[in-house]
């Protein structure tokens, strides 16, 4: 039943092209530890570890958060940690990324090769819902404290997420959206879309028109992996 839930190639045009992308120029530059989590995510969720981000665009991120000289980090939506982990080897060893997730079981599995990468000193976890999780930081501390934010939990927050994130993101600093072209979905007419991606689509959709009209940030959609926005803060 999962193998039917998302589709294969995400927003490429190919299975092939995809695999070029991956072999030409990712896979010979996955650190150890990501590549052997990815394999060990692959083997305990089966099809549902396309979930974790994609190669292509962890080295993405990686450089985006070296290039910003990100130092304090947040993530939401941390499942095994692909993307935590290629957060933790971005940062510098001063650096420090939160990953918040409602589930902690997947974390668990993930913070073996965390370990094994000697990056667990710049990671902590919070299990929590993402919105809650955000409103205790703004409660106990409301400065902007952060320098980058990757946003890939419940899409259906995703808007509750992004107030809050302009709080906690500092000006100049920016929040990632995920899955912003949700298998290109959101360029196709709704009624050739598969039922189950629907609700997303328009979610997405709907978050894709606010970000382009909200004068606060710079933006950028970026498509790699399942589209990736960024909103770089500027007041
Ligand atoms: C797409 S996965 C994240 C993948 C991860 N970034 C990676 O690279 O492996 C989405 C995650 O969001 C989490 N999630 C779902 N609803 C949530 C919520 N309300 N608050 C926080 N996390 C949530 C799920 O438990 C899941 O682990």
């Amino acid at each position: 039943m999962a193998k039917q839930m998302f589709p294969p190639n995400g927003i490429l045009k190919s299975e092939a092209l995809k695999e070029y992308i991956y072999e030409t120029a990712a896979y010979p530059r996955e650190h150890e530890q990501l590549k052997k989590l990815r394999e060990a995510t692959v083997h305990k969720h089966g099809y549902m570890s396309v979930m974790g981000v994609p190669v292509d665009e962890g080295q993405f991120l990686s450089m985006l958060i070296k290039i910003m000289n990100a130092k304090k980090t947040l993530e939401l939506g941390v499942f095994t940690g692909y993307s935590l982990l290629t957060t933790a080897l971005a940062l510098p060893e001063d650096g420090h990324v939160t990953g918040i997730d409602i589930d902690k079981e997947a974390y668990e599995m993930g913070l073996e090769f965390i370990k094994k990468a000697g990056v667990d000193h710049k990671v902590t976890f919070i299990q929590s819902d993402g919105v809650q999780a955000l409103d205790k930081m703004l409660s106990e501390n409301p400065k902007p404290e952060f320098d980058f934010a990757f946003v890939d939990a419940d899409k259906q927050n995703y808007a509750n997420m992004y107030e809050r994130l302009m709080k906690l993101v500092k000006v100049g600093g920016i929040i990632a959206f995920d899955n912003t072209l949700w298998f290109g979905f959101v360029a196709e007419e709704e009624e050739s879309v598969p039922e189950r991606m629907r609700m997303y689509r328009e979610i997405l959709m709907d978050l894709n028109k606010q970000l382009a009209a909200d004068h606060r940030i710079e933006l950028s959609q970026v498509s790699i992996g399942d589209g990736v926005t960024l909103c770089r803060r500027l007041v």
